[in-house]
């Protein structure tokens, strides 16, 4: 691992940014400096040996050191600065004339700030360590009484967006004064974002506040302009912690344990490739799906609904203790398939569209969908073992496509993303391979056609798959996404009392129901063995029995089983995947075509 030289005691103030040598460390908790009762925390969390970034993270911030992290996205920078800031606080604990909170944990979403905040909150639990933490974001019921209550105490940590931060400050719910005199550490989590974010103004709000003496963390994927804007504006000498295989977004953007593969295909035939990809179960699970417009999400929910095949979608409509809710329940292992809607670009579009009509049956009524700003799935939540990442709708930027892999091959297991690929897309993808380094000439691509599908597979599924399709109207999407919606909103109320009482309960609401009025017919649930060829057999069958090795199963999930993906028995790694040599072009052909050639090697 690179990371900066530890300079002698007199340090100045740019003293400390410089690289040193690799150096391989392999250092337990214990050696890091880790109170025992942490380390006992970690152990029955499944934790039991640091991460690279943490191993050099953690003592520094032990110390009391200002540390810049850049590490890949799920390499464990959470814990890499929450366990050590846990660990100062509490020996701390003796400071009673807070007025403020000790620590505030900044992050861009409120999705990551219920992440970190459940993370702290669990450590603190099963180490019994008496410190308060408190997670506070906007939302638009909350006004300044309820932020005043929630901060009454005041919290020892406070996990937030800077946005909740400025609103806290410009309503004198948070003094600037209080700040100074209490504020012991800041953190920027996924700092990357927060400029992105447009947290900018936000963040001076606060940064006029913090003391010299605060020790501040950033931690970020990805090393970028903003990263250093930060840096500048709110870090002292700080310490630069840098793993060998990130720096910038290049780094992030080819995970070594993922693999990446694409299919060529019209866009009127995604819902076709997507059943035989999830229906021939070509690919593991689980399987976390992303579609640009949520319009899209709820026409694949209802199309793969009508073959029995269940998922949830989530999007920036829904309100956020649902989106939470739904969250839980997938990285629970109580479903399988998310469809996800990341793309805030034509969400606006699709708010700017006009009204959605949430109809009840008694009333009927319009009401606009409020988008929320502070939602975000692609950067930072720690979605758990899944093991695809599929691409319906490509995303609209290279940084985009790199986010929506980076949800698999997290905490250093290996996972794989297939992107679908219109004509109308081709563009963008030739743009997110030349981002990803991958060149015409080059012999092994960085993304690679999809090896386990074939053309007969796929054709044998079309007349269904197109008879299916045309029954998911327009108006029958409209219905579904305002019924979802409201169903949403009423469980809201609901969860959020609940999940005050009973934090952890996953079992209150289910989020992957069927909703169309019809339930699914029997003779689409499977698919008959005349329309499989032997190919598509050999290759469901190697999928399955990968599955098995490794112990992918949901019994496994619920248990919160984190067993690796070994590479060896991913199905995939065993098949060759050739890349068409010349004319590159997706344009009027299909990807499958370029498999005719090597089917005998998928056999
Ligand atoms: N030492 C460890 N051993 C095993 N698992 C770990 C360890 N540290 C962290 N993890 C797990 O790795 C996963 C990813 O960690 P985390 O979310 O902190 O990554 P990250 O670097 O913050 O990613 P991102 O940049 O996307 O936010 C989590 O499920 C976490 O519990």
């Amino acid at each position: 691992m690179a990371k900066t030289k530890e300079k002698p005691a007199k340090e100045t103030k740019h003293q400390q940014e410089g690289v040193e040598e690799e150096e391989e460390e392999n250092k337990s908790f214990e050696e890091l400096g880790l109170d025992p009762r942490l380390i006992r925390a970690l152990i029955k969390k499944g934790i039991d040996k640091p991460f690279p970034i943490q191993q050099a993270a953690i003592p520094l911030i032990l110390q009391g050191k200002d540390v810049v992290a850049r590490a890949k996205t799920g390499s464990g920078k959470t814990l890499a600065y929450l366990v050590p800031l846990l660990q100062k606080l509490y020996a701390d604990s003796g400071l009673k004339n807070k007025l403020a909170p000790r620590a505030i944990i900044l992050v861009p979403t409120r999705e990551l700030c219920q992440q970190v905040y459940k993370e702290a909150l669990s450590l603190l639990e099963l180490c019994r360590v008496q410190l308060k933490v408190v997670q506070l974001t906007i939302s638009d019921k909350e006004n300044v009484s309820e932020l005043r209550t929630a901060l009454a105490g005041p919290p020892d940590i406070l996990v937030t967006t800077p946005k909740c931060v400025a609103k806290c400050l410009s309503a004198g719910v948070l003094q600037s004064a209080s700040i100074s005199g209490s504020l012991q550490i800041l953190v920027l989590d996924e700092a990357d974002l927060l400029l992105q974010f447009g947290f900018e103004d936000d963040l001076k709000a606060l940064t006029a506040a913090i003391p010299r003496r605060c020790q501040c963390l950033l931690m970020s994927a990805t090393s970028s302009a903003d990263v250093e804007k930060l840096k500048k504006l709110i870090l002292h000498n700080p310490f630069i912690l840098t793993l060998p295989d990130v720096g910038d977004i290049m780094d992030e953007a080819n995970p070594k344990n993922v693999q990446q593969f694409w299919i060529s295909c019209k866009a009127h035939d995604k819902l076709l490739y997507i059943y035989a990809l999830l229906k021939l179960e070509l690919v593991q699970k689980k399987v976390l799906i992303f579609t640009n417009t949520i319009d899209m999400g709820f026409r694949l929910k209802l199309f793969l609904e009508k073959f029995g095949v269940k998922s949830a979608v989530l999007n920036a409509e829904l309100p956020q203790n649902s989106r939470l809710h739904i969250l839980e329940e997938f990285n629970a292992g109580l479903f399988d398939y998310l469809i996800a809607t990341d793309d805030s670009k034509a969400n606006e579009k699709e708010q700017a569209k006009g009204e959605i009509n949430v109809a009840s049956k008694n009333s009927r009524r319009h009401m606009k969908p409020k988008l929320d700003s502070e939602f975000g799935v692609v950067r930072g939540i720690d979605f758990k073992n899944v093991h695809t990442v599929i691409n319906f709708e490509m995303p609209q930027s290279a940084e985009g496509y790199v986010h929506r892999i980076g949800r698999t091959g997290r905490a250093h297991s290996t996972g794989s993303s297939v992107s679908l690929v219109s004509p109308i897309e081709v563009e963008i993808f030739e743009e997110i391979k030349s981002f990803l380094g991958e060149h015409e000439s080059q012999e092994s691509k960085i993304i690679s056609p999809f090896p386990l599908l074939t053309t007969n597979a796929v054709e044998s599924l079309r007349y269904r798959a197109e008879d299916v399709a045309k029954s998911v109207t327009k108006v029958a999407v409209r219905e579904s996404r305002a019924q979802d919606l409201r169903n949403e909103i009423l469980n809201s109320e609901k969860l959020k009392g609940h999940f005050e009482v009973n934090p952890r309960d996953l079992d209150l609401l289910k989020h992957d129901k069927d909703l169309s009025k019809q339930s699914p017919a029997s003779h689409l649930r499977d698919v008959p063995d005349y329309l499989l060829d032997t190919t598509t057999r050999e290759a469901s069958k190697m999928v399955k029995l990968a599955r098995a090795a490794m112990g992918n199963n949901n019994s496994a999930c619920r248990q919160g089983s984190k067993r690796k993906f070994k590479r060896s028995k991913d199905p995939l790694k065993t098949l060759t995947a050739e890349a068409p040599k010349r004319n590159r072009k997706v344009e009027g052909r299909d990807a499958n075509s370029t498999h005719k050639h090597k089917r005998g090697k998928t056999n």
